[in-house]
């Protein structure tokens, strides 16, 4: 069985030492049992890769809460039913390695999670949450999501496990899972980061024609016109729902839903009246073009 040098944390400058590089189950439990023998805790940012600003910001808020930080890095094919965009999800592992370098302590590469006979059977599901929203339009993605966090948190054993709330249902059900199986892991959820003219910065944002990328502006722009008048006193949701939905049509958006929808469980309101989050994907470039998800969280 591998062996890992677990001590030492950051250096002085804050950034940690080259992290170590795990491509099997085998040697990522390994690693992560040794930490825990060294009396260090464990924090785990799931990812799919290509990275930006939003997955480290989720990298720094690891660093604060854990020890240790691993940051795992796979396309989980197991969430994508046929005809989404498995094949052309961008990768770039090399780069990832790059932008991990000083900010977390190792990082899981597998090159597969699943068997190779094709004999995986066991999904789990989060009943009602997985239904609106993303359940309607992906329907394999979050029995997928859950199934694959699940085998992380197996493999990883981690402590606590940070999210962001980009993946505002994702969050949810991920919260969900932990608390009806007892998962021993502190899930964190983190505020979605936008880029400065609004777009939610997401890996997907690369394969956006100029054009595109810039009609997606209205769903930030309407998000935030959205949060104002609420703000000012607006409660009426069908209202303000099929405005948000013109604006992105109009921008050449194709909307696979907008809803606002109550913040703990996701069902639909039609007055605001507690915290909601106003949920919305669309997709840009038709036929196998880029669906984009956002939300933004509101409150009376
Ligand atoms: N803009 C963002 N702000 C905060 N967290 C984010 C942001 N984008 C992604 N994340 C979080 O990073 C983690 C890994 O997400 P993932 O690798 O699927 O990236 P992604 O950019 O969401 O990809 P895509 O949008 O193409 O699905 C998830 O917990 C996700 O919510
Ligand atoms: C949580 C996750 C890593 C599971 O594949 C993925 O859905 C993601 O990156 O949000
Ligand atoms: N962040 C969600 C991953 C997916 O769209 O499959």
């Amino acid at each position: 069985m591998a062996k890992f040098v677990t001590s030492g944390g950051a250096a002085e400058d804050g950034k940690k030492p080259d992290p170590t590089i795990l491509r099997s189950k085998e040697e990522m439990r390994s690693w992560s049992r040794a930490c825990r023998q060294d009396g260090k805790t464990v924090a785990l940012v799931p990812t799919m890769g290509y990275l930006h600003d939003g997955h480290l910001s989720l990298v720094r808020c690891a660093a604060t809460r854990g020890d240790k930080v691993v940051v795992s890095v796979y396309v989980n094919e197991g969430q994508f039913a046929p005809g989404e965009d498995l094949d052309v999800y961008p990768r770039d592992p090399k780069g990832d390695l790059a932008k991990l370098a000083g900010l977390c302590d190792a990082i899981f590469m597998p090159e597969a999670l699943y068997s190779s006979d094709d004999s995986h059977q066991t999904w789990i599901e989060a009943q009602h949450l997985q239904q609106p929203l993303c359940g309607g339009s992906r329907p394999i993605f979050f029995r997928g999501v859950a199934t694959v966090v699940a085998k992380l948190f197996n493999i990883v054993e981690p402590d606590i496990a940070v999210f962001g709330k980009k993946d505002y249902q994702q969050w949810l059900i991920v919260r969900r899972m932990v608390q009806d199986l007892d998962f021993p892991v502190e899930v964190v959820g983190m505020p979605l980061l936008r880029e400065e003219d609004g777009l939610a910065m997401s890996s997907r944002n690369v394969r956006l024609s100029a054009e595109d990328r810039t009609g997606a502006l209205s769903i930030s722009r309407g998000l935030t016109k959205m949060k104002d008048a609420v703000q000012q006193g607006a409660k009426d949701a069908i209202t303000l729902r099929q405005q948000l939905v013109d604006e992105i049509s109009l921008s050449g958006g194709d909307v696979d839903y907008v809803e606002v929808v109550d913040a703990r469980d996701l069902q639909t309101v039609k007055t605001i009246e507690q915290d909601v989050v106003v949920a919305v994907a669309a997709r840009y470039g038709g036929v196998g073009g880029v669906r984009l998800i956002d939300n933004m969280e509101m409150s009376p």
